[in-house]
C-alpha cells in the first residue's frame, strides 16, 4: 500500500510541479468563454493575454469581465478594500490583444476558445505552432470537436490536449481533461494541475464526441426542441418542468440561449455529419430558423426568448 501512496504522492507532486510550470497563459477568443477563462486565470494570479481577432469583442469582454469580477469581489469580500484590491489586482494580471502569434511568444500554456469550427480552430493552431515556444502546451475548449481533429494541424500532439470550461467560467466549477493518445504523461499532469490551480473539479473523459457532459447534454437540448417542433408543450412549460420537476437551475431553453443558439448549431452539424444515422444528432428546423434569423440567444438579444431591455 506505501508503494501505492507513493506513486500517487509522486503523480500529485508531479502535476502541481508541473502546474506550477504554468505562469504565463494566453487565451484565444475573447466571447463568452474565452473571457470568463481569462478572467479566472487572472483572479487565480495567472499572466494572462487574452486575443481576438475583433477590437469589439475585446472591448465586450473587458466590460464583461468587470462586471463578472465585481460580482465575484463581491460574494468574496462583500463591499470594501479587499473587494477592491482583489478586482485591481486580478485586472493586473489580464492583458489583451489582437495579435494572436505575438500573443503566445511567452506562453507557457494556450487555450482556444474561438468558434466552434474545425477549419478556423486548425487554422489557428498551425499558425500559433510556429510562433509558441517548445515548451507550450496547446488546448482547445472546444464542445464537441475531436481533440485529435484539431492537434493534426500542428507538430506537438505530445503538448496537446483539452481543457473543456463550462458556462459561466467564474461559477461552473468543472473541467473536463482530455487527452489525445500523443498527448505526454507530463503535458497531462500539467493540464489537470492547471486546472486545480484554477480552482476546478477536474474530470478525465476520452477524446470522444461531447466528451461527458455534452454528450448528455446536448441530446437531452435537441430532443426538448423536438418536444415543441411536435406541438406538445411550450418551450416556457419545459423549462418550468425541468427546472421544478428535475431540479436544473435553467431549462433547456434558457440554457441554449445562454450557451448561444450558434454553437448549438456548430455542435449538432459537426454530429450530424460525423455521424448521419443518429436520430439524437439530427439538427433542428426550429434552430435552424433562429440561426438563420440572427437570433442566437443572450448574446444577440433574442432566441427562444427575447432579452431586450
Ligand atoms: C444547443 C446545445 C448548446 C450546447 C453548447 C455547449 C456548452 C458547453 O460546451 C458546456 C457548457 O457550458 S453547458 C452549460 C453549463 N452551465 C449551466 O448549466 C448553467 C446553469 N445555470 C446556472 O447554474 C445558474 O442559472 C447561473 C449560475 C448561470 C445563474 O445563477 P442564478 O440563476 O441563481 O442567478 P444569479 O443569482 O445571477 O447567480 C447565482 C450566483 O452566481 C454568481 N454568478 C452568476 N453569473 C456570474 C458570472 N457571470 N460571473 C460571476 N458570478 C456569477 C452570482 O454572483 C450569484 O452569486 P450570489 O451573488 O452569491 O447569489
Ligand atoms: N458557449 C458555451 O456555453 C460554451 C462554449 N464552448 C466552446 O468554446 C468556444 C467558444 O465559444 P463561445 O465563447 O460561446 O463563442 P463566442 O461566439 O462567444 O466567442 C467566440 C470568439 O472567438 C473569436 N474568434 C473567432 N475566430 C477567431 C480567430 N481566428 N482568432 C481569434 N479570435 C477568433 C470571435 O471574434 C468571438 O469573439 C467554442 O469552441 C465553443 O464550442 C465550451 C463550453 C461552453
Amino acid at each position: 500500500m506505501a508503494f501505492f501512496n507513493h506513486l500517487a504522492r509522486r503523480s500529485f507532486a508531479q502535476s502541481a510541479a508541473m502546474a506550477n510550470a504554468i505562469k504565463n497563459v494566453t487565451v484565444i477568443g475573447s466571447g463568452l468563454m474565452g473571457s470568463g477563462i481569462a478572467q479566472v486565470a487572472a483572479q487565480t494570479g495567472h499572466n494572462v493575454t487574452m486575443v481576438d481577432i475583433d477590437p469589439v469583442a475585446v472591448e465586450k469582454a473587458q466590460k464583461r469581465i468587470g462586471a463578472s469580477i465585481a460580482r465575484v469581489a463581491k460574494k468574496k469580500f462583500g463591499e470594501g478594500d479587499d473587494a477592491a484590491k482583489f478586482m485591481n489586482e486580478s485586472m493586473s494580471h489580464l492583458k489583451t490583444s489582437t495579435d494572436a502569434v505575438a500573443s503566445v511568444e511567452s506562453a507557457d500554456l494556450v487555450v482556444e476558445a474561438i468558434v466552434e469550427n474545425l477549419k478556423v480552430k486548425k487554422e489557428l493552431f498551425s499558425k500559433l505552432d510556429g510562433a509558441a515556444p517548445a515548451h507550450t502546451i496547446f488546448a482547445s475548449n472546444t464542445s464537441s470537436i475531436p481533440i485529435a481533429k484539431i492537434a493534426e494541424a500542428t507538430s506537438r500532439l505530445d503538448r496537446f490536449g483539452g481543457l473543456h470550461f463550462f458556462n459561466p467560467v467564474p461559477v461552473m466549477k468543472l473541467l473536463e481533461v482530455v487527452r489525445i493518445p500523443e498527448t505526454s504523461d507530463g503535458t497531462y499532469e500539467a493540464m489537470k494541475g492547471w486546472g486545480k490551480a484554477m480552482g476546478k473539479v477536474t474530470v478525465e473523459c476520452k477524446d470522444t464526441p461531447g466528451f461527458i457532459v455534452n454528450r448528455l447534454l446536448v441530446p437531452y437540448m435537441f430532443e426538448a426542441v423536438r418536444l415543441v417542433e411536435r406541438g406538445e408543450a411550450s418551450p416556457r412549460d419545459v423549462d418550468t418542468a425541468m427546472k421544478l420537476g428535475a431540479g436544473h437551475p435553467m431549462g433547456p431553453f434558457e440554457l441554449m440561449d445562454y450557451v448561444g443558439l450558434d454553437t448549438g448549431k456548430f455542435i449538432i452539424d459537426g454530429w450530424h455529419a460525423d455521424y448521419p444515422d443518429e436520430e439524437i444528432f439530427k439538427p433542428s428546423p426550429m434552430l435552424e430558423k433562429l440561426v438563420a434569423d440572427g437570433k442566437l440567444g443572450v448574446k444577440s438579444g433574442e432566441g427562444f426568448y427575447s432579452y431586450k431591455k
